[in-house]
């Protein structure tokens, strides 16, 4: 028995030796094998596929990839005020790599887990911001980091307000999650990016699609 191929890993996963074995998409693509490299908290694979092509040839590849899951991310903001709501925490992968606390400023944003995004995005801006979201605007669905990580990003929107502030907020403490809550101006927000203050992907999109698209446009 292998934990995560036979027998359930700690997260009740199995079959993962087997993810994309059984793509048939893309008629120039086939998946010969599926190696698990690691298994820990996330996954990675090597997976070995015959590439057709535009020239007719056939070669065979390897890509390794990390599959952490799908998430979800909410920007939440306050029209009439012009304030939007984002949370502040430390992100090893950040530090590690040169950001100089590693103390991130995000929107709420989460794993889905085995919910829908519309579910686990109310989950986590509950859990992280404490709001109550009522209705959710869907934005976009995106490939954060496609040469290499399997995850989609869903991305919603949705006012707030004192009165859907219901709870504190602050993360998941067994969990290990510590977050802040910030509430700032839009328009500093914005600023923020220009300075390197709010270094995230997924937050400046939201706040530039705000701004393009979104509550703040015009
Ligand atoms: N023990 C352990 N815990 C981990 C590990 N990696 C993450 N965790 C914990 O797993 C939980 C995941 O929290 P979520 O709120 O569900 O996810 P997230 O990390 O905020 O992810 C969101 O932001 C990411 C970065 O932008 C997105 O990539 C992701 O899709 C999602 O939107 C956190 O409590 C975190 O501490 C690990 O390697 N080991
Ligand atoms: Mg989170």
């Amino acid at each position: 028995m292998t934990v995560g191929v036979d027998e359930p890993d700690q997260r009740g996963r199995i079959g993962l030796d087997r993810v994309g074995l059984d793509l048939t998409g893309n008629p120039r693509v086939r998946v010969t094998a599926v190696e698990l490299v690691a298994s820990g908290w996330h996954v990675l694979r090597r997976t070995t596929f015959d590439y057709l092509d535009a020239n007719g040839a056939v070669s065979s590849q390897q890509r390794e990839t990390y599959d952490r899951g799908n998430g979800a991310t909410i920007l939440l903001y306050d029209a009439a005020r012009r304030t939007v709501l984002l949370s502040r925490q430390f992100r090893f992968p950040a530090y590690v790599n040169g950001h100089p606390d590693g103390m991130l400023i995000e929107t709420a944003a989460g794993l889905l887990d085995d919910d829908d995004p519309a579910t686990a995005i109310r989950r986590e801006a509950g859990e992280e911001l404490g709001v109550d979201v009522g209705e959710l605007q869907h934005v976009f669905d995106v490939f954060m980091s496609p040469g290499s990580v399997t995850e989609k990003v869903h991305f919603f929107a949705a006012p707030y307000s004192d009165a859907s502030r219901t709870s504190g907020g602050g993360g998941v403490a067994e969990e290990g999650e510590e977050i802040d809550i910030l509430e700032l101006q839009f328009d500093e927000a914005l600023g923020m990016i220009d300075d390197g203050r709010i270094a995230d992907a997924k937050t400046i999109m939201l706040l530039q699609w705000a701004a393009l698209r979104g509550p703040f446009a015009g």
